[in-house]
C-alpha cells in the first residue's frame, strides 16, 4: 500500500512528453498479432494493463520481441494464434478483457479469461450478449456478466447490433469478432466512441465502413502487418492540462499528443471553464492527429456538461472534478452514468475525495454538481484501487492548502508508471 503525499507547488514550468496512449498501445498489439507479417511499435505504452494484453498475445504463441525502443511483432495471420495453456489474466484492463472476449469467440479453441478483484466487478455482459447472438459461446458468473470468461471458440455470423450506451470497447470486440464472421457485422451507439479501432482496422488494410450512425466490419479478409507510431495518451496529458491550469503563475509545453477529435472532449470543457490551452504544430502520426499543447494557469469558472462531449471525455472526470472543485461557480455534470462501472465508481470516488477536501458536492445517477470555491483543504484520501483517482487528487495537492496524501497508488502503474516522475520534473516548489 504505497501512499504518497502531494504538497502545494508554486508553479509548473517546462516541457514534458507523456507516454504513449493507452487505447492505440492495446490495439497495435491486437492487430498486429492476428495481422500477416511484421509489425513494429514504437511508443508503445509500458503500462501494467498493455503488458497484459501484450502477455496475453505471447500466451497465444505470437513472438514479440522488444528492444526497450520499439516492439517486433511477428504476426500469425487471421488464423494463426494457439490455445494458451493458462488462464489469461487481464489485470485491471476493461479495453483487454472486452477486446479479447471478441477477439478469442472467434478463434478455434478454448479461453479463460480473468482479472484482478476490481475487473472482475466490472459489467461484461454488455459484450456477452451481442457476441452470442453472432454465435459465440461465453459462459461467465453472474449469468454472463462478471469474469472469470471460459470462451469456446465457434464460427460467427455477423449481424447489426445498437448499443445502448457509446463504448468503444463494445465496438471494438465485435470488430475483432467482426474480423472472423461470415458477413457484415455492423454497430451503432448513441454517440461516437473513441474510434482508434476503425483508424487502425483501415491501417491493416481490413474492409470497413463507417457513416454517421456507426461502423461496419466485412469478415474473411487478412489484415497486412503495418508500423504504428502511438502518441502521446492525451488521458495521461489531462492530469498535467489541469495541473498547470489550476497552479498560478504555471506555463507547460507538453509534446505529441493524441488530439483524435473522439478524446479531445477535455480540451473542450477546460475551454469552456476558461482554460488556455494551444495547439501547436498539429501533425497526422499512423492515422492518428497529434499535436503540443501548451497549457498557461487561467482562472476557471463552472459550466455545465453534458451529451456527445461525455464519451469524448470520459476517462478525463476525476481530474475534470478537481478542476471544478477549484473553479468559481457551480459545475453540472450528467449523462456520465458509465463512470459508476470503472475502475471503481468514479462518481462516488471523486465526491468522497473532494468533499473530505472541503468541496461541496451534490452526486446525482448520472453525474454530480460541484459548488466551486476556488480552494481545497490538504486531506488524507483512498484511491480506491483506481488509477485514475489516484492521479487526480495528487494533482489536486498541488492547489490545495496543504498536502493531499492518497493511499494505495500502486494502481498509477496500470496506465502512467512514470507520472511523479513528471511531476517532480516540472512541479516548483
Ligand atoms: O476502448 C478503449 O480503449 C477504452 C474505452 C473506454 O471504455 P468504454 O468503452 O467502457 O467506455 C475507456 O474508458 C477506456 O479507458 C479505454
Ligand atoms: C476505464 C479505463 O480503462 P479500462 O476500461 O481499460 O480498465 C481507464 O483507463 O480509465
Amino acid at each position: 500500500m504505497v501512499r504518497l503525499s502531494s504538497h502545494p507547488a508554486r508553479a509548473l514550468r517546462g516541457e514534458i512528453a507523456v507516454p504513449g496512449d493507452k487505447s492505440i498501445s492495446h490495439r497495435s498489439i491486437m492487430l498486429g498479432s492476428i495481422a500477416r507479417g511484421v509489425t513494429t511499435v514504437s511508443g508503445f505504452l509500458r503500462g501494467e494493463d498493455n503488458i497484459a494484453t501484450l502477455d496475453a498475445f505471447r500466451a497465444m504463441g505470437v513472438q514479440i520481441h522488444d528492444d526497450g525502443e520499439t516492439l517486433r511483432i511477428e504476426g500469425n495471420g487471421l488464423h494463426g494464434l494457439t490455445e494458451a495453456e493458462d488462464v489469461i489474466d487481464c489485470g485491471n484492463s476493461g479495453t483487454s478483457i472486452r477486446l479479447l472476449t471478441g477477439l478469442m469467440a472467434a478463434q478455434r479453441f478454448y479461453t479463460v479469461l480473468t482479472g484482478d478483484r476490481y475487473l472482475r466487478r466490472r459489467p461484461m455482459r454488455r459484450v456477452v450478449e451481442p457476441l452470442s447472438r453472432m454465435g459465440a459461446c461465453i459462459h461467465g458468473r453472474d449469468n454472463g456478466e462478471k469474469a472469470p470468461l471460459a470462451i469456446v471458440g465457434r464460427p460467427l455470423t455477423g449481424i447489426t447490433h445498437d448499443s445502448p450506451v457509446a463504448s468503444a470497447q463494445v465496438k471494438s470486440a465485435l470488430m475483432l469478432a467482426g474480423l472472423y464472421a461470415d458477413g457484415a457485422t455492423r454497430i451503432t451507439e448513441p454517440h461516437l466512441s473513441r474510434d482508434h479501432s476503425e483508424r487502425m482496422f483501415r491501417h491493416f488494410g481490413a474492409r470497413l465502413e463507417t457513416d454517421a450512425a456507426g461502423v461496419t466490419v466485412y469478415g474473411g479478409h487478412e489484415l497486412d502487418g503495418r508500423d504504428i507510431v502511438v502518441p502521446g495518451d492525451i488521458s495521461s496529458a489531462a492530469f498535467f492540462l489541469v495541473a498547470a491550469l489550476i497552479v498560478p503563475g504555471s506555463e507547460l509545453l507538453i509534446r505529441g499528443v493524441g488530439v483524435n477529435p473522439t478524446r479531445t472532449g477535455i480540451l473542450d470543457i477546460l475551454a469552456a471553464m476558461g482554460g488556455s490551452i494551444e495547439l501547436l504544430d498539429q501533425r497526422e502520426v499512423s492515422g492518428e492527429p497529434v499535436a503540443d499543447l501548451l497549457v498557461r494557469s487561467s482562472a476557471l469558472k463552472g459550466i455545465e456538461i453534458g451529451g456527445d462531449v461525455v464519451p469524448r471525455a470520459i476517462d478525463e472526470f476525476p481530474v475534470i472534478c478537481v478542476a471544478a472543485a477549484l473553479a468559481e461557480g457551480t459545475t453540472v455534470i450528467r449523462d456520465a452514468r458509465e463512470l459508476r462501472v470503472k475502475e471503481t465508481d468514479r462518481i462516488a470516488a471523486m465526491a468522497a475525495n473532494l468533499r473530505a477536501a472541503g468541496a461541496a458536492i451534490t452526486e446525482t445517477a448520472d453525474g454530480m454538481i460541484v459548488e466551486g470555491t476556488g480552494r481545497l483543504n490538504g486531506v488524507t484520501v483512498e484511491s480506491f484501487g483506481d488509477h485514475r483517482i489516484a492521479m487526480s487528487m495528487l494533482v489536486a495537492g498541488l492547489a490545495a492548502s496543504g498536502a493531499v496524501t492518497v493511499s494505495d497508488t500502486e494502481c498509477i502503474a496500470t496506465s502512467f508508471p512514470t507520472f511523479t516522475t513528471l511531476l517532480d520534473r516540472v512541479a516548483v516548489r
